[in-house]
């Protein structure tokens, strides 16, 4: 399965076989805090984390800066456990979703995808699907029952927390391929909202888009996070500014693996960073 496939950030098909089935929960979940603790991470031999520690607050965008190739994606994906997916890929340290550890061997894996969602850099809803099918696509995957009603409820709540309802009401049954770009990240936006997640990962989510499409993102982004904590890779460093609350600033120097350099509240870390490559990266003196 290709990482940036549409099951990626859900279950291997084959989960649904042997999960037991779950009832379509309707309440609100509480804000939920990351804490991601001393994580180190390698391809191989190849050391690209090292000793990472980052708390990820309920309620908060955590945007992570940095260079290309520092571990920035890396990282998100250890958020999930996506890394793992990788056959060559290690990794150590914890990951604590309130308190508990996403990697505890009794945990099961889609427990953790479906708490933790991920949206990705190119948009990547299943082309053929109804924009409908999209939204509800996860359900299957995580073995969640529903009645038509339900679905019907859950499509219209969660294109309109994408921000995308008003514009595809009307032709929920056309393929989702048939979006602009723009609209096909709300889609998976909606998609990954499906499944109730309480943090939501995005990897350079509006880098392949246009400005009036990234404002819109970021606007769905910041009602969002009043129900879910989001965690943003972003090379974009007024998106960083406009959209987060705090920021973590990885560097990996001289071929050694990356790690965060400093973080902080974002204003502080634009206006008054306490390190000097900080106060470069942030300028655009590098990367
Ligand atoms: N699948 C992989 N196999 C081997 N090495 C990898 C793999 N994915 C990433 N790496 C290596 O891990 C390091 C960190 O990559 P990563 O993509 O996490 O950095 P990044 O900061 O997100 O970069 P960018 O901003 O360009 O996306 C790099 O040296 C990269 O070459």
């Amino acid at each position: 399965m290709s990482l940036e496939s549409p099951l990626a950030g859900g279950a291997p098909d084959d989960l649904t076989q042997v999960m037991p089935t779950m009832v379509l929960d309707r309440q609100p979940s509480a804000l939920a805090t990351l804490d991601a603790r001393a994580i180190s991470a390698w391809f191989g031999d190849h050391q690209v984390l090292d000793r990472v520690s980052l708390n990820m607050p309920a309620g908060a965008v955590t945007a992570l800066i940095g260079p290309s190739g520092c571990g920035k994606s890396t990282f998100l994906r250890i958020l999930n456990r996506m890394h793992e997916l990788i056959p060559s890929a290690s990794l150590a340290g914890e990951v604590l979703l309130d308190g508990a550890d996403i990697y505890d061997p009794k945990r099961r894996l889609v427990d953790a995808r479906k708490s933790i969602g991920m949206v990705f850099q190119k948009p990547n809803p299943f082309p053929a699907m109804s924009i409908y099918d999209n939204v509800v696509s996860g359900l299957k995957l995580t073995g969640t029952r529903a009645t038509r009603d339900e679905k019907d409820e859950l499509v219209e709540t969660c294109l309109a927390k994408a921000g995308l309802w008003k514009e595809v009401r009307d032709r929920l049954r056309a393929p989702g391929g048939g979006l602009s770009g723009g609209q096909q990240q709300r889609l998976c936006i909606a998609r990954s909202l499906a499944v109730r997640p309480r943090v939501l990962l995005m990897d350079e989510p509006c880098s392949a888009l246009d400005p009036t499409s990234t404002r819109v993102i970021e606007e769905t982004m910041l009602e969002l996070v009043q129900d879910i904590t989001i965690v943003i890779v972003t090379h974009n460093m007024q998106q960083a500014q406009r959209v987060s609350t705090q920021c973590a600033f990885f560097l990996a120097s001289h071929g050694k693996p990356g790690a965060i350099v400093e973080h902080g509240d974002t204003d502080a870390m634009f206006s008054d960073p306490l390190d000097s490559r900080t106060f470069d990266y942030v300028n655009g003196r590098f990367g």
